[in-house]
């Protein structure tokens, strides 16, 4: 589980430390790589210090709740096993060039939620990445032309309708 948030951390750009008494194989490589920092041992809250988004994600239910309290109110938290303990839920997304589509089932069945996504997927396809490229293009040129404010706002509107109708 632990392995998951982190693949979806580094992509964001996150620095991440992990805390583990023994870290998943997968952890160890990633910190043998350099990619994360990783603390060989048992949870203390002053591990949370500096942290900016925190995940408690060990197989101890005690462990994770304690994870949660210690955080401070400046702290994002998503408990893994007790959603409602924390302050954000993870959602399932589809990347699609800049095209981001996340689907929460707000809990109640991340595996719907990935249902929901692959369908989502076969809808908005690599067509939808060439044409936001595209359209980033003719948006510039619009931004940049010297028409005024109310022009611009509906050529700006005319463009996306345009994409939106063909793809
Ligand atoms: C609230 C949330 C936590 C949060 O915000 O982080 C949460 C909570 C819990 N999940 C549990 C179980 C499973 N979760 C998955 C899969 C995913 N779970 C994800 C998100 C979230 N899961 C958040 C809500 C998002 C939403 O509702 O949309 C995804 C999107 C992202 C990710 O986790 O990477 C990924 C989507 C899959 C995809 O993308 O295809 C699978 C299937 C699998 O692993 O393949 C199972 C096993 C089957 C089952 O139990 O249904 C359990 C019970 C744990 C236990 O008791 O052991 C809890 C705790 C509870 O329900 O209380
Ligand atoms: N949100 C979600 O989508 C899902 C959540 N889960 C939940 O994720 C949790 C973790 O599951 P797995 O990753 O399979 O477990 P795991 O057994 O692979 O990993 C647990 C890790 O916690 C560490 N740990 C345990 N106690 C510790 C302590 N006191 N201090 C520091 N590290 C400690 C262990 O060393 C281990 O590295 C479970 O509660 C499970 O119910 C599981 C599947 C999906």
């Amino acid at each position: 589980m632990a392995a998951r948030r982190i693949r979806w951390l580094l992509i964001a750009g996150a620095c991440v430390t992990v805390v583990a008494e023994r870290a998943q194989e997968a952890i160890r490589v990633l910190a043998a790589e350099g990619k994360v920092t990783y603390r060989e041992k048992p949870f203390a809250p002053a591990d949370l210090e500096g942290a900016w988004v925190v995940v408690a994600a060990t197989d101890s239910p005690e462990v994770n709740r304690k994870v949660a309290e210690s955080a401070g109110d400046r702290q994002l938290v998503n408990v893994v096993d007790q959603p409602d303990r924390g302050n954000f839920h993870v959602p399932t997304s589809l990347q699609q060039g800049w095209l981001t589509l996340a689907v929460s089932t707000g809990g109640a069945s991340p595996i719907l939620a990935g249902m929901i996504r692959d369908k989502l997927a076969e809808q908005f396809d690599e067509k939808w990445a060439e044409a936001l490229e595209a359209l980033d293009e003719e948006r510039r040129a619009i931004k940049g032309s010297g028409l005024c404010e109310e022009e611009k706002r509906h050529q700006l509107k005319r463009l996306a309708r345009k994409w939106f109708d063909s793809l």
